[in-house]
């Protein structure tokens, strides 16, 4: 049994702890903390669980095992390098950190231990739709990839929202399953603002246009919109020589009324991806115990946010800039 300690009791860490409690075999969350004592204490109660008064406490505990950081992103890369301070296995939802340079820190602190200790919360990877447009494209039966036009819709955000936040905390996943698809890195990338809409809340820029060149040649166009007010829509189509590959749509009953045909879209990332999250919390409890991690690791981490700072750092300045990594390391080959 895999003793896991929770940081971040709030949407995203409540729904885990109760995939973990409910459904991933193995699994036993035996601590939470968070920066809102009443917010531990009451999922503490909820599970017959402690609360810790700190990360910090969590993850010094010896009863806890294994890290899972489920709390806001400025927190993330202080949590996994303490965790590492106590070589425990750590899943850290995206982002890694907010910048490369927290990142390299995580990778020299991680080398250090000889092994992949970290694994981050990029669960697109794990969504059957992405997987089988994975499978596709390996397979050659299309040809070669040469674009992926992609679109990332949520509701709306909550108060603190950034501009620069679409890039690290929304577009982030396009920026991490891109890669992924392809099988390639990136070479440069530009954000572009468009039209403002009416409907944001003022104080960051909506939509934004992610545009991305990667090594190979293929260009990457990913709209991100942080207050659609319809839905959270993910599209991603792969255009290849000889064909192109669609995203599903999650599944939903098409309605016939009124001379209308309807189906509903869905509103909330846990339920569009609640299957991903499933299999992901499961793979990565199989792989702990196994010893060695199969998730994505704290390279595609700090690759994600190479190509992100480029792409804040690109804003308002009309050209493509470039994304350079270090070497990567023999461990993440
Ligand atoms: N993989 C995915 O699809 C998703 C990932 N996330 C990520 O998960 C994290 C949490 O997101 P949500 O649950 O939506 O946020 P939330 O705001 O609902 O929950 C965050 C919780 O962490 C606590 N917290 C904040 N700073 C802390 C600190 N320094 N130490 C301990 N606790 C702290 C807050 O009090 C709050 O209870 C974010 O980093 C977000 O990017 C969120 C949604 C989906
Ligand atoms: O990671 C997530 C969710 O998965 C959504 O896709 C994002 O838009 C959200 O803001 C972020 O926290």
């Amino acid at each position: 049994m895999l003793n896991i300690g929770v940081i971040g009791c709030g949407a995203i860490g409540r729904d885990h702890i109760r995939r973990l409690h409910d459904l991933v075999p193995g699994a036993e969350v035996v601590a939470c903390a968070d920066y809102f004592q009443e917010a531990a204490d009451k999922v503490a109660a909820q599970y017959g669980i402690r609360a810790y008064a700190s990360g910090e406490e969590l993850i010094a505990a010896p009863e806890v095992q294994a890290i899972l950081i489920t709390s806001s992103d400025d927190s993330h890369a202080g949590y996994v390098l303490e965790g590492l301070k106590h070589g425990k296995y750590i899943f850290c939802e995206k982002p890694l950190a907010l910048n490369a340079a927290d990142c390299e820190k995580i990778i020299e602190a991680e080398l250090k231990h000889g092994k992949r200790l970290v694994q981050v919360g990029f669960m697109r990877r794990y969504d059957r739709g992405y997987a089988e447009m994975k499978r596709i494209i390996e397979s050659g039966e299309l040809g070669a990839p040469l674009m992926i036009h992609a679109c990332h819709r949520n509701v709306s955000q909550g108060p603190g929202f950034k501009t620069e936040m679409g890039i690290t905390n929304v577009a982030i996943h396009e920026l991490d399953i891109c890669r992924w698809l392809l099988g390639d890195e990136y070479k440069s990338a530009q954000v572009l603002k468009v039209r403002q809409s009416s409907l944001s809340n003022k104080g960051y820029d909506n939509p934004q246009i992610v545009l991305l060149e990667t090594q190979n040649g293929c260009r990457i166009d990913v709209e991100v919109q942080v207050a659609d007010g319809y839905g959270y829509d993910i599209q991603c189509q792969v255009v290849c020589e000889k064909g192109t590959i669609n995203l599903p749509d999650p599944y939903a009953v098409v309605k016939r009324a009124n001379a209308t045909r309807s189906f509903p879209i869905l509103t909330d990332w846990k339920d569009r991806f609640i299957e991903a999250y499933d299999i992901e919390m499961t793979e990565w409890v199989k792989s702990v115990e196994n010893g060695k991690l199969t998730g994505p690791s704290s390279w595609d981490g700090y690759v994600a946010c190479v190509a992100g700072d480029a792409l804040n750092n690109s804003r308002g300045k009309g050209v493509f800039l470039p994304v350079e990594t270090i070497e990567k390391p023999e461990l993440y080959r």
